[in-house]
């Protein structure tokens, strides 16, 4: 149940949105699909679910096109949510699901159940627009998943929500991808990605900049973080050879330095004279490799 993007490009008029996008979705994974705003994540979720065509490229699940009667298999929470005010959270979420394939008990059962999961049981018969933007979410997210879809997209699914709220949509969702869902999810969030998954992509300006495993990525991204925490000041390291970057700190500093040697002619010029509580080298950040490849766009 792979999900596979070919060369897949998308133009409105003269602007490409998507670029000659080629990835290829493991199963029962997480993807992380990462950009800046405008870099054409939405547009790309968009053509994978059939909303939008695509100008050229091909894309396939499980060896096939997707189309609007495999709209059961298939969940998607997109980026503008949209949920009927004015219904109640009961009967629309029977609709959604009566409009995937259940049957009106299932679907009321599977509401239920995220609705306890979720903690706002008693929203079950409340209008949507009473209720606050994070449960509203939190009801949009049940609408991408009262199916049990086997692939599930979510645009941005941690937007407007609060640290505890985004832990409990974090669980509920690598327990789907332990239960065999494929996700894609996009973030503006680093560490969402991170945290949740395994392959990613950062695209920019509809084209792929980076791509793959995320160890490997970090691994041949090559820079390193340099944390060193101590007494005195650590200004004279900005101008040491190989240092990129100099971050003071309250506790020391933070340096983003070329390759590992460089830490260790950095130890052997502070030990002799300072005392030091810390001296940690570190993989860079994801937030580090996307500045790194998509800021240079935004000089
Ligand atoms: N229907 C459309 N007509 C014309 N241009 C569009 C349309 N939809 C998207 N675009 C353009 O395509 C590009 C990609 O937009 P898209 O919404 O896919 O970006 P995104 O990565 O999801 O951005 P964000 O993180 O801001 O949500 C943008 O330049 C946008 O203006």
């Amino acid at each position: 149940m792979t999900l596979i993007l070919n060369h897949v490009t998308k133009q409105f008029g003269s602007h490409t949105a998507v670029n000659d996008l080629s990835i290829e979705i493991p199963e029962r994974e997480m993807f992380g699909f990462l950009g800046g705003n405008g870099a054409g994540k939405t547009t790309t979720f968009r053509m994978i679910l059939g909303l939008i065509d695509k100008t050229a490229g091909k894309i396939t699940w499980n060896g096939e096109s997707i189309s609007y009667n495999k709209s059961h298999l298939i969940g998607y929470l997109p980026e503008e949510r949209g949920l009927y005010p004015k219904l109640k959270v009961r009967d629309q979420l029977i609709y959604l699901g009566k409009l995937r394939g259940m049957s009106k008990v299932d679907a009321l059962l599977e509401l239920k159940k995220w609705l306890e999961r979720f903690k706002i049981p008693e929203y079950l018969d409340k209008k949507v627009e009473e209720l606050s933007k994070g449960n509203q979410q939190k009801i949009q997210f049940i609408s991408a998943v009262i199916h049990k879809p086997q692939l599930l997209i979510l645009d941005e699914p941690f937007s407007g929500l609060d640290p505890i709220n985004v832990e409990m949509l974090k669980e509920a969702i690598v327990d789907l991808k332990d239960k065999g869902t494929s996700i894609v999810f996009s973030s503006h969030q680093m560490s969402h990605v991170e945290e949740l998954c395994r392959h990613l992509c950062i695209l920019q300006k509809g084209r792929p900049v980076v791509q793959g495993n995320l160890r490997d990525i970090k691994q041949s991204f090559g820079r390193k973080n340099l944390i060193i925490h101590g007494q005195g000041s650590f200004e004279s390291l900005k101008n040491h050879p190989g240092v990129n970057k100099y971050r003071p700190v309250a506790e020391g500093c933070e340096l983003q330095i070329t390759d590992e040697s460089v830490s260790q002619e950095i130890f052997s010029a502070l030990r002799d004279f300072r005392f030091i509580r810390k001296f940690e080298l570190e993989e860079p950040t994801l937030n580090d490799i996307f500045i790194e490849k998509v800021g240079a766009s935004y000089a």
